[in-house]
């Protein structure tokens, strides 16, 4: 009996590593058929055990001194967004990642990034990889093909200029409520800039998207109003706690789905919560439409919001008996991704870049010089939308936040069937199903086009000056460089280029405006630390990023930052 227990124990592992050298091994011959360097790694990236614990363990065998360089680069969950270019710069603009569960084409080249973004007939969706968005039905990230074109014409009505005035008030109003409660809280250190920032996103987006206005709310108030009864009048929590708790969960409705999460018995009690997250998040959207589309039918509707602007597209189908209706699962599917794509991706830029500036107060110096220049009234109410294309340098800090840090960190094709990609003059065969990822964060910073400063953040590589503006001042003559096809790529091109690009451009410029005009931010030196010294640090934290669901800093509560008037 003993026997056959421990030859069971033994023989499920054994049998692993069996597969993995059988599996690897058929999968290096693939990859030299390819004809680009191979990088080897003996644990698939995802591995879903590996998933969940391979960073504490790599992170764990840093600290001990155990870890061999290449188990230290290439097995953290995030790696590729470590290694920047690096490991480009050993192998090549292109090389195949092989590991026992399948082969992925790195690139960070900029000519065969822009042609594999250029060609979705060849190049395609890894839908499946995407499932996991499916919380409420298939919405515009996770289709291809006629099924996308649908859900892309539905929501071409939501991102309009209309509504990014709406994203540029509510991100003034936001950011101002965030800063006063970080100088509310001073002389204490902030080291919740990550989750405030998420905060601050979420709440940008229930006003964008249903015109929502929630006041900012900071980690420690937070945590008040979980401890005390809530306000029925409040349907903030509706919103705002049930969908943070569906980001949080959401490898979990995956797995079981929202409803099994919800009613079943067996189930933990934080994961029930989930799955009544969803529930709650989608009654909630519900209640908006109908509410809506009532008072568009009254013809009483003024909202700029995207909801509004689904609700209305989807009337004016109806009325005039097209058959692209856009349902209300529709609605709720497409208003869900938004937030989903739209709410940690500018939060973590948004935290990575007021990190970066603690850094470096001679950048906010020259930001805030701009902000004056262009914001002069103190009411922020009064500035108007317009002002944020003038915010150049702001929006050149953000570029070169993207540049070193993205929250995506590439772009994930699969293709379809076999075709040639061209990397460097050189031709190759790409095998059908096979995985290429379009590596922002080498691309990014690919010494052979951003120089020996790639790894450096100055935002001021960002600015041109243009010689046409002779006679106007220094603010009028500066310009945003622009760049060839391919090089600077931080929210994708071609026909799946982000539509919340402008969306998250004037909301993080509006952000920036309204922190920085009159205030700084500090880095707090720990015990025994000097100002430069906290400064070196706060650098360092903000460019050692893990995977979560994207890439985030590792470890943001690290820097203790201190928000300062200046005079
Ligand atoms: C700094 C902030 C942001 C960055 C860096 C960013 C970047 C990107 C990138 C690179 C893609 C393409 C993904 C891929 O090819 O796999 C994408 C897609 C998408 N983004 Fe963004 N994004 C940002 C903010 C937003 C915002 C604010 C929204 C909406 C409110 C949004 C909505 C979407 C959607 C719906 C898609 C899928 C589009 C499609 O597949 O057709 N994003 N984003």
């Amino acid at each position: 009996m003993i026997a056959t227990l421990a030859l069971s124990f033994t023989a499920l592992p054994v049998t692993l590593v069996i597969w993995s050298v059988i599996s690897l091994n058929a999968n290096i011959t693939k990859a030299r058929a390819i004809g680009l360097p191979i990088l080897v790694r003996y644990i698939t990236p995802t591995n879903p055990l590996w998933m969940a614990f391979g960073s504490d363990i790599v992170r764990l065998a840093r600290r001990l001194g155990i870890a061999t360089e290449n188990f230290d680069r290439f097995y953290l969950f995030g790696w590729d967004a470590n290694e920047r270019y690096r490991v480009h710069a050993e192998l090549g603009d292109a090389y195949t990642l092989v590991a026992p569960g399948g082969c992925w084409i790195y690139v960070a080249d900029p000519k065969a990034a822009w042609d594999i973004l250029k060609r979705p007939r060849d190049f395609g969706r890894n839908v499946e990889q995407l499932a996991v968005l499916n919380v409420y039905g298939k919405n515009l990230s996770t289709t291809e093909g006629h099924e996308w074109q649908k859900h892309r014409k539905v929501t071409a009505a939501t991102f309009t200029e209309r509504n990014n005035e709406l994203v540029w008030q509510s991100s003034l109003s936001q950011g101002h409520g965030m800063l006063q409660y970080w100088l509310r809280r001073a002389p204490q250190p902030i080291r919740s800039v990550a989750d405030d920032c998420k905060t601050f996103t979420l709440n940008v987006l229930a006003a964008a998207l249903f015109t929502k206005p929630y006041p900012f709310e900071g980690q420690e108030e937070m945590k008040k109003r979980h401890a005390s009864v809530e306000d029925p009048s409040d349907d903030s929590h509706q919103y705002r706690d049930s969908f943070s708790k569906i980001l949080r969960g959401i490898i979990l409705i995956a797995i079981f789905g929202g409803e099994t999460l919800r009613t079943s018995s067996w189930i933990p009690t934080s994961w029930r919560q989930v799955g009544q997250a969803v529930h709650d998040f989608r009654l909630y959207v519900l209640k908006m439409i109908r509410e809506e589309r009532e008072s568009v039918e009254k013809g009483e509707s003024t909202r700029k919001d995207l909801v509004s602007a689904l609700v209305r597209a989807s009337l004016a189908q109806q009325n005039d008996g097209r058959d692209m209706t856009i349902t209300e699962q529709d609605i709720i599917s497409n208003t869900f991704v938004y937030g989903f794509a739209g709410n940690d991706t500018t939060a973590i830029s948004l935290a990575h870049t007021i990190v970066n500036l603690a850094a470096n107060p001679a950048t906010q110096e020259w930001i805030r010089e701009e902000i004056q220049y262009y914001c002069q009234d103190d009411d922020f109410t009064k500035w108007s939308y317009a002002t944020w294309t003038k915010l150049k340098r702001c929006q050149a800090v953000v570029m070169e936040t993207l540049r070193l840090c993205h929250p995506l960190g590439s772009s994930s094709k699969l293709t379809k069937d076999a075709c040639t990609l061209t990397v460097g003059g050189n031709t190759y065969t790409i095998p059908p199903h096979s995985n290429v990822q379009v590596n922002f964060c080498g691309l990014h910073t690919n010494t052979k086009v951003w120089g020996s400063s790639a790894m450096a953040w100055d935002p001021a590589r960002f600015i041109t000056l243009d010689d046409t503006q002779n006679g106007k001042g220094i603010m009028e003559a500066e310009q945003l460089c622009v760049f060839p096809e391919g090089v600077y790529i931080p929210w994708s091109l071609g026909e799946r280029i982000c539509p919340g690009k402008r969306f998250s451009q004037v909301e993080l410029a509006a952000a920036l405006a309204v922190l920085f005009r009159k205030h700084g931010v500090e880095a707090v030196p720990e015990i025994g630390e000097s100002d430069a010294d906290a400064r070196e640090r706060t650098k360092m934290v903000s460019l050692d990023i893990q995977m979560t669901l994207l890439n985030e800093m590792y470890k943001p509560e690290r820097v203790g930052l201190k928000w300062v008037e200046i005079q």
